[in-house]
């Protein structure tokens, strides 16, 4: 079993100005290192995002081109550490894009990247309307990246609301599940806790889930509150509201004593489904 090490989460707001939001961002990640961070979390669109119309059209580029990645891989490199590239807009041959999570090892290698699966297209109301797929191209696939402390699943944001994929995941080898997000204020409120505490508790994987917070460039209030939950669902660590890093020591051990209590994951058992009650008689013409 591998052994205890330290993740963080950098809680950021991402204005319109990318070079900015990428300033920021390195500079909390530097924080985070000093702290002993050996893998640190950045959230979804953490480099920025544009809001037009209600639309998100990110300040996207095709990979080989952005302007972001050099600037992260350079600093894990720099710092010896694993990063999460929570998400970047990245241009898809569709017109659209898609919103890629990228771990980068800590010689800046990308070793993994997820295009995540789930579109936003909600009518929270009050006018709060997201139509996520208009701009950003889903992913189809999940991701487990290998690293020196366990299996890492590759998740963003609104995704933590489909348990089937955390199940893949933790079944597929992951201990420990990445949430990189930009939360809602209103959803946050509501929700944020509980389903980044359920997944924990639902696998015995620790969680690692970085949000923005404050009013996005978009517009959108973002929930901030970042958390690190272990496998019992303990918050070990809640970034709040306003700029920030949090850090938790993750010991894969507590993996294996929650699964060694509640061995979900071994009595997880395929359910088939029968519609029963009294038929409704077919009309003739059907
Ligand atoms: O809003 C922005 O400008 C940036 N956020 C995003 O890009 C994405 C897609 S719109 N937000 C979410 O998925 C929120 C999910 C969520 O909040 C929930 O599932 O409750």
């Amino acid at each position: 079993m591998s052994k205890t090490f330290k993740a963080a989460c950098v809680q950021n707001c991402a204005t319109a100005d990318v070079a900015h939001n990428t300033a920021a961002t390195l500079e909390l990640m530097r924080e985070a290192a000093a702290q002993g961070a050996s893998l640190i979390a950045l959230p979804e669109y953490f480099s920025g995002l544009e809001g037009i119309d209600g639309l998100l059209h990110p300040a996207a580029f095709p990979e080989q081109d952005h302007p972001v990645l050099p600037a992260f891989s350079e600093e894990a490199r720099k710092l010896g550490v694993w990063i999460l590239l929570g998400s970047l807009g990245v241009k898809s041959d569709d017109g659209r894009i898609f919103n890629r999570s990228y771990l980068l090892d800590a010689s800046g290698a990308i070793v993994a990247r997820y295009d995540k699966i789930h579109m936003f297209d909600v009518n929270l109301g009050a006018g709060e309307i997201y139509r996520e797929s208009a701009t950003v191209a889903p992913g189809s696939e999940a991701v487990l990246a290998q690293t020196p402390w366990g299996g890492l699943g590759l998740t963003v944001c609104y995704d933590l609301r489909f348990a089937p994929l955390y199940r893949t995941l933790a079944k597929a080898g992951a201990t420990m599940l990445a949430v990189p997000a930009a939360f809602t204020k209103v959803t946050g409120e509501a929700h944020w806790h509980v389903l980044n505490r359920a997944r924990a508790i639902e696998h015995g994987c620790f969680v690692i889930a970085p949000c923005q917070y404050g009013t996005l460039s978009g517009g959108s209030e973002c929930f901030g509150h970042s958390l690190i939950v272990d496998p019992w669902g303990n918050v070990l660590a809640d970034g709040g509201n306003g700029p920030g890093v949090i850090v938790a020591e993750i010991d894969p051990e507590a993996v294996v004593r929650a699964r060694g209590k509640i061995p979900a994951l071994e009595h997880d058992r395929a359910i088939t489904f029968r519609r029963t009650g009294r038929e409704e008689p077919k009309s003739a013409a059907e």
